[in-house]
């Protein structure tokens, strides 16, 4: 039934639970699908459970409600189709840039050839095929962040999910890295659930922007963003962009805090 989702998540409800027995439930009754290679935008208040949503799609910690699908399997059957990249890249510094690209293949016995030229085409893809052999502390955040994003598209998953992957860079940076994001996606066809602070670059990059609201996580709206791709830099001056950002304001109420 949910085949033609990339990801589903029923029902999904998140309770944290303290050591002395508090609960804490972060997320309730979060229903949502992404289809095939869509890029859905999560916006929403400072601790509303944005990270714990990716974190629970990702598979990384269990919903304490509902399920996820991916690609209708239940996720641990589809943990290897997925990707995550985080604010922080976390390069190791003692592997040069080509392996830590390749650190996923290794860890899974896959370091072969093929997947050694495919790691130098996403390099040469993000601008750093001439960076292959040097260190991340020879790199910007920016090229740092390029690497980290090569190495979670090394495994070419399905679904990438990335974790407010931006937020540590400087504007200008962050404008070139959203062109990157959005090319990398239309090269690869994966299907993206990213998380941002960002209102304008969260509806510049999305096919949707879901917006969660907290106490608890819950979404509040699903907006499709109907602006034509490849998107330019004239699209974040046009009146339904500014359309699209004052909707998404209005449902989280209070902006402050998010640029
Ligand atoms: N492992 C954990 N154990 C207990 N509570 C947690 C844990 N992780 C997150 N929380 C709590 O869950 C709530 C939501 O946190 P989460 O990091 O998911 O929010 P967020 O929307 O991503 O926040 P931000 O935008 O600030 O990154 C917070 O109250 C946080 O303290």
């Amino acid at each position: 039934m949910n085949n033609e989702y990339a990801i589903s998540v029923n029902n999904v409800g998140k309770t944290y639970r303290s050591r002395r027995g508090q609960e804490n439930t972060v997320l309730e009754g979060l229903d949502f699908h992404v289809e095939p290679g869509r890029f859905v935008s999560i916006v929403g208040q400072s601790g509303s459970g944005k990270t714990t949503l990716l974190k629970t799609v990702s598979g990384l910690q269990e919903p304490t409600e509902g399920e996820i699908l991916v690609h209708g399997r239940p996720i641990q059957e589809g943990i290897e189709d997925i990707a995550m990249v985080f604010q922080s890249p976390v390069l190791l510094p003692w592997r040069n840039n080509l392996d830590n690209v390749l650190l996923p293949l290794e860890f899974r016995g896959a370091r072969t050839d093929e997947a050694r030229a495919y790691a130098m085409e996403l390099l040469e893809m993000v601008g750093l095929g001439g960076k292959a052999k040097n260190y991340s502390y020879e790199l910007s955040g920016g090229m740092q962040q390029r690497v980290a994003i090569c190495r979670a598209l090394v495994s070419r998953p399905k679904l990438l999910l990335m974790d407010e992957p931006f937020g540590a860079l400087d504007a200008m940076t962050r404008d070139s890295m959203n062109f990157e994001i959005q090319r990398i996606w239309q090269t690869t066809g994966c299907s993206v659930l990213f998380v941002t602070h960002s209102i304008p670059e969260a509806v510049w990059l999305g096919d949707r922007v879901v917006v969660v609201g907290d106490r608890p996580g819950r979404i509040i709206a699903d907006i499709p963003i109907d602006l034509p791709r490849p998107r330019g830099k004239e699209h974040r001056y046009s009146a339904d962009f500014s359309g699209y950002t004052s909707e998404i304001e209005s449902h989280i109420g209070v902006v402050a805090g998010i640029s």
